[in-house]
């Protein structure tokens, strides 16, 4: 057979082969067409240069995104511009600028962007209300997790987490040595118990593990040039063998199961009568007709325990790094505690208001790493104009988070006076207004999260130093996933006193949580 009668051959016996370039050419057609009439009429906001059709989308990086987004800022400013092959991103890395866009412009900025591997292919726009659209379905979801998580309802909890923090510092006081599986338990084991009513008892719950797989998965689904069929959204109609399709649908799987397996075991403790309380099993008992109520109650309740977990853990873990790293702020917290509440006691939730330094080095621990330093992304849903520069719809808005928390003196020094001493205070947004986004999609659970870190920084403080190890000096590196948290170091992380070990030996006695 000649070498041309071949490849008519192989085209015409492979249909898959003529779809795909049918839809590859319409692609290249209507991206050149757009480009074109796109750039020749508008003015966007400044960005890398651009080459014709791919323009400079390619060069949205795929991970830690935030150090180059926030290169990007100091050469081309608060509004950063990246679009090419029909994807448009606009990277905003001014605190106000995010907060007129989020807040006052929400109607247009309040949209998830539709990402075709984690959304579409992974299944979570679908059923995870933190990357569904902004409508009808996102509004039920939000409304139940507002039910579990309001200021009022918040306060029933203060018993868990402060029971969970007791038993952080009895795991601390022994084996000092693992403080990062114990601060990871201690954050997941907060909202298991909040969301399932399930206690874990150690970091090889299964629940625990699986969650902690999906959140990996996640976090390298969210970042923005992760997959190509993310700017190339064509490639998702390739088949099922190509390697990323393949990842998307072990994926599905895995996030079906980590939201079934807690929901069947909550209910089947219901009908069995011994359900714990918890926020799934009241979700349960409201009469609802709804046929989805169900499904949609095991969604949020399996959303709740992925976002709320490793963002906890994130903070509590770069508290413990900058404690190593600074041993001043260290002493001044813990003589604040002792002062006002005493050294016989473990500081509560409640007592928290009457510890402004301490609260201080909370703020700070947000504001010197982020915790999720690029949020979780938008997408107008309109034309827009701001400042002169055309806005248009379909971009995909990333708040540069890491970029507000550089807008300081000095920011890479740990120094919580900034949020005490007038003269700084007023020029520093609180992290509590920024580090959980703004506007309609504003973390729901952040009242929650900042009382489980109240109760895990006073607790540490109240009985343990945490010093460098000996001879050897840390270097702060930090993960470059979406939830970005410190990798691993070494630290030690000893009682203050005799006194202080029977305390923490004491308390954990104390505690109802099992
Ligand atoms: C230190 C801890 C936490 C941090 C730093 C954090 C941060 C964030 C951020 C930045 C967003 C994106 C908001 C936006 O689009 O503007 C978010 C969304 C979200 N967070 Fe948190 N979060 C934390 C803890 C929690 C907890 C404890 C829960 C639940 C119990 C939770 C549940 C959620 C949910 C469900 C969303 C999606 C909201 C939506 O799309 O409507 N988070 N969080």
């Amino acid at each position: 057979m000649s070498r041309g009668a071949w490849v008519q051959h192989r085209t015409r016996d492979n249909p898959t082969m003529n779809l795909l370039s049918v839809l590859i050419v319409s692609f290249l057609c209507f991206t050149i067409i757009r480009w074109y009439t796109e750039t020749k009429k508008k003015k966007y906001p400044p960005g890398p240069p651009v080459r014709p059709i791919i323009g400079n989308i390619l060069k949205a990086p795929s991970s830690g995104a935030w150090y180059i987004l926030t290169d990007w800022f100091k050469v081309y400013g608060n509004l950063v511009f990246l679009h090419g092959l029909g994807n448009r991103i606009l990277v905003v890395n001014n605190f106000e600028i995010i907060s007129e866009l989020f807040e006052k412009r929400w109607n247009n900025y309040s949209d998830r962007p539709k990402f075709t591997v984690a959304g579409e292919l992974m299944g979570l726009e679908q059923n995870s209300f933190s990357l569904s659209p902004y409508g009808p379905r996102w509004r039920e979801h939000r409304k139940l997790v507002h039910l579990a998580v309001n200021t009022r309802a918040i306060q029933n909890y203060h018993g868990i987490q402060e029971d969970v923090a007791a038993i952080l510092s009895s795991d601390l006081l022994r084996s000092p040595e693992h403080f990062l599986e114990h601060l990871y338990l201690a954050s997941g084991r907060i909202v298991l118990l909040v969301t399932y009513g399930i206690f874990a008892k150690d970091i090889k719950n299964p629940y625990i593990v699986d969650a902690e797989e999906c959140m990996e998965i996640l976090g390298k689904a969210l970042n923005p040039g992760a997959y190509l069929a993310d700017i190339i959204p064509i490639l998702k109609y390739l088949p099922s063998w190509v390697p990323f399709q393949k990842e998307a649908q072990e994926a599905k799987i895995k996030f079906h199961k980590n939201a079934e397996l807690p929901y069947l075991h909550v209910k089947k403790l219901i009908s069995e009568g011994t359900a714990p309380q918890s926020f799934l099993k009241d979700l349960l008992s409201l009469d609802n007709m709804d046929p989805d109520f169900d499904h949609r109650a095991m969604w949020v309740t399996s959303v709740m325990y992925g976002a709320g977990t490793e963002t906890t853990f994130a903070t509590s873990a770069t508290f413990i790094l900058a404690m190593a790293l600074n041993p001043e702020v260290q002493k001044k917290a813990q003589a604040e505690i002792d002062r006002v509440i005493g050294t016989d006691k473990v500081p509560t939730i409640a007592d928290a208001s009457k510890l402004p330094y301490t609260m201080a080095v909370l703020k700070e621990t947000m504001r010197w790493h982020p915790p999720v330093p690029l949020s979780i992304p938008r997408r107008t849903t309109q034309d827009d104009t701001f400042n002169k520069y055309f806005i248009p719809k379909d971009t995909v808005v990333i708040p540069n988070l890491w970029a507000i928390s550089r807008s300081v003196a000095n920011p890479e020094q740990f120094n919580p006076d900034r949020y005490l001493d007038k003269n700084m205070s007023s020029s520093i947004p609180d992290p509590s207004e920024w580090a959980f986004g703004m506007g309609r999609r504003i973390c729901p659970g952040r009242y929650l999260a900042e009382n489980s870190l109240k109760a895990i920084v006073t607790g540490i403080l109240a009985t343990f130093d945490i010093l460098p190890p000996e001879n050897e000096i840390i270097l702060p590196e930090f993960t470059s996933t979406h939830v970005s948290y410190p990798k691993p170091f070494r630290c030690q992380i000893r009682p203050r006193s005799q006194e202080k070990e029977q305390l923490i030996k004491a308390r954990v006695l104390e505690v109802k949580v099992t």
